[in-house]
């Protein structure tokens, strides 16, 4: 389904993303990790149109997505959902508002300048908030949630656009660990339940082997290492990370640590909830 043949993006000299190839066939959970600087948004911005590419092609389903232009790569990008470590929600506005914005590019604009969205529309974004977790806060203001909340309100907005793919980059790089968890179990459940292709940049390794069903190993642009988290031993993270004897893993890890906060209580029981 997804055929990537040597993507490639120069900033000026610099080869951001360097000759990228794989193949992903079905909806597979894919982490791609990597150094800060690696190439892991980059990459993630080229497939949905974010960043033009330098060279190569993006095939899916025998498309060349870096050949769309105008409509058709407005088309592509409602079909490929995308998530930021920042959440990117309007901050002042209401949950189920931005959940409606999943679908803006869809609306005339006057209806949206207004806020007017039809009630099937809304009925679906409370459906999915529903599903999430966080329906009762579908009237607050975005600003008002906990940062794990704002995460799931953002992927509420990419499956109001119900697309096949999501790309995350970095989602839980801005939360406490048991947020962190919370956001990895929605995203798996989404690939599980409903079949869609997430391809996530991850910042800890003990995330990338727990969720993923495929690890790409990014440095310098290139892909150095392509498997299954079983392989993702410490050395081969040590050679993707570029680090030296003192490497250390646990400094990456995402395990939670008992937080007495009744606001983690409730997070926690969603997260034990989700994993049953
Ligand atoms: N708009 C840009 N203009 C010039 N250089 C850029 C631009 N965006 C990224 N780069 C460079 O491309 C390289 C890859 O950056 P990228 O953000 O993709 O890496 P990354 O692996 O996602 O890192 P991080 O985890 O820090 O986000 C870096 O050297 C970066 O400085």
């Amino acid at each position: 389904m997804l055929d990537v043949r040597s993507a490639t993006k120069l900033f000026g000299q610099k080869a951001a993303v360097d000759n990228v190839s794989m193949t992903v066939n079905g909806p597979a959970f894919v982490g791609i990790i990597g150094r800060s600087g690696a190439g892991k948004s980059t990459f993630l911005r080229m497939m949905n149109g974010l960043t033009p590419a330098s060279g190569g092609q993006i095939l899916v389903d025998g498309r060349d997505i870096l050949a769309l232009r105008g409509a058709d790569m407005r088309a592509w990008q409602s079909q490929c959902a995308m998530i930021f470590q920042q959440f990117n929600l309007v901050p002042r506005m209401d949950v189920v508002s931005n959940v409606l914005h999943g679908i803006l590019n869809r609306r005339a604009t006057w209806s949206t300048v207004l806020n007017l969205w039809p009630r099937a529309d809304i009925v679906r974004a409370l459906e999915i908030l529903d599903r999430l977790g966080i329906a009762e806060q579908a009237p607050k203001r975005a600003e008002a949630l906990s940062g794990g909340q704002q995460q799931r309100v953002a992927i509420a907005r990419a499956l109001m656009q119900d697309p096949r793919i999501i790309l995350a980059d970095e989602p839980i790089a801005s939360l406490d660990p048991m947020n962190a968890q919370i956001v990895m179990d929605t995203l798996k459940r989404i690939n599980v339940e409903d079949g869609r292709m997430v391809i996530a940049n991850l910042h800890t390794l003990d995330t990338a082997r727990r969720y993923c069903d495929r690890v790409i190993g990014m440095r310098d642009g290139r892909v150095v290492f392509d498997g299954v988290p079983d392989q993702l031993t410490t050395n081969v993270a040590r050679e993707i990370y570029g680090a030296d004897a003192d490497f250390n893993e646990s400094a990456t890890s995402t395990a939670i640590t008992p937080d007495p906060s009744p606001d983690a209580r409730k997070d926690a029981e969603y997260a034990a909830q989700m994993l049953a």
